[in-house]
C-alpha cells in the first residue's frame, strides 16, 4: 500500500475560526498528492456542548453521552470531507473493516468517533494498527507533553520524547464522556501493543506535519 499518514485532530480545531480549517484542507490536498491520507476528527467544543445539554436533560448513561460525541465528532468530519471530497469518501467511516476496504479507492479517508468507552485518540491508534501504520501525528491542543497538567501547573516540564510506559504514570484523566484528555489509556496500550509510535505537535501550526515528514520533532515523540 502507498505510504499511508495517520493524523488526528483535536476536535477544539472546529471551534476556531475557518481559516485555520482551510489551512488544513490545503495541506491535506497537498500531501493527498504524495500519500493516501486517514484523518481522525475529535469532537471539540461540539461534543462538550452537546454531552453538557444532555447531562442537564437528566442522561447520565456513558452509552448516550459517548454516542452523542461520536456523532459529533462525525460532524466536524463531514466539514472536511465536504470541502475533500472527491478526494475523500464521502461519508465518515464507520468502522475499521469498511476503511480496509475504502482506503484503496479514495485518497483521503475520514473518521470521527467508533465506539463508546474511548476517545478518538484511540481511533487513531486503532485505525494505524489496522492499517500497518507506525506512527500516529497527533495535532494537540497542547504543544507538547508535560510531566504534568500545565493548565494546572505552570511548572510543569516539557518533554521532547516520552515513552508510553512513563506517560501512563503521568496521565490521571478520567476516561469519562468529554474527558479523555490528550491521550486515553486505550490509545496508549494500542500503540505500546503494536508498536506505533505518536507525535503531538500543537494545531495551531499545521504546517508541522512538513518538519515531521523531515523526520524533525516540532512537539513530543511518544515511543513505545
Ligand atoms: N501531562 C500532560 N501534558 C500535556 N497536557 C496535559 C497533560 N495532562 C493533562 N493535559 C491536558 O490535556 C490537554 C490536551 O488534551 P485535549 O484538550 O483533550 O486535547 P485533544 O483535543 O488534542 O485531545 C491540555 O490542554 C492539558 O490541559
Ligand atoms: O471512538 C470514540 C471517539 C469519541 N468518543 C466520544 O466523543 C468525545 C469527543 O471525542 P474526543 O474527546 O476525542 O475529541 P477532542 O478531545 O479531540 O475534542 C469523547 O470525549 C467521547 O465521549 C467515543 O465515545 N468514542
Amino acid at each position: 500500500m502507498d505510504d499511508v499518514l495517520v493524523i488526528k485532530i483535536t476536535g477544539k480545531l472546529f471551534d476556531t475560526d475557518a481559516s485555520l480549517i482551510k489551512g488544513y484542507v490545503e495541506i491535506f490536498k497537498d500531501l493527498s498528492r504524495k500519500y493516501k491520507l486517514a484523518i481522525i476528527t475529535g469532537g471539540g467544543g461540539l461534543a462538550r456542548k452537546y454531552i453538557g445539554y444532555a447531562r442537564e436533560i437528566g442522561v447520565s448513561s456513558n452509552y448516550w453521552l459517548d454516542m452523542i460525541g461520536i456523532r459529533s465528532a462525525q460532524l466536524n468530519a463531514y466539514l472536511l470531507i465536504s470541502s475533500l471530497y472527491p478526494k475523500a469518501y464521502p461519508e465518515p467511516v464507520n468502522n475499521l473493516e469498511e476503511l480496509l476496504r475504502i482506503i484503496n479507492n479514495y485518497e483521503i479517508a475520514v473518521l470521527g468517533g467508533l465506539i463508546p468507552g474511548q476517545s478518538t485518540a484511540s481511533v487513531a491508534l486503532e485505525v494505524a494498527e489496522a492499517l500497518g501504520v507506525n506512527k500516529v501525528i497527533d495535532y494537540s491542543a497542547i504543544d507538547k507533553v508535560y510531566d504534568k497538567d500545565p493548565v494546572k501547573y505552570p511548572d510543569a516540564k516539557p518533554y521532547n520524547k516520552i515513552s508510553i510506559t512513563k506517560l501512563r504514570e503521568i496521565l490521571r484523566q478520567k476516561q469519562l464522556p468529554g474527558e479523555y484528555a490528550l491521550i486515553d489509556l486505550r490509545a496508549l496500550d494500542i500503540a505500546e501493543r503494536s508498536k506505533i509510535t505518536i507525535i503531538i505537535t500543537h494545531y495551531k501550526k499545521p504546517e508541522t506535519i512538513y518538519d515531521i515528514l523531515r523526520g524533525e520533532n516540532p512537539g513530543t515523540i511518544i515511543y513505545p
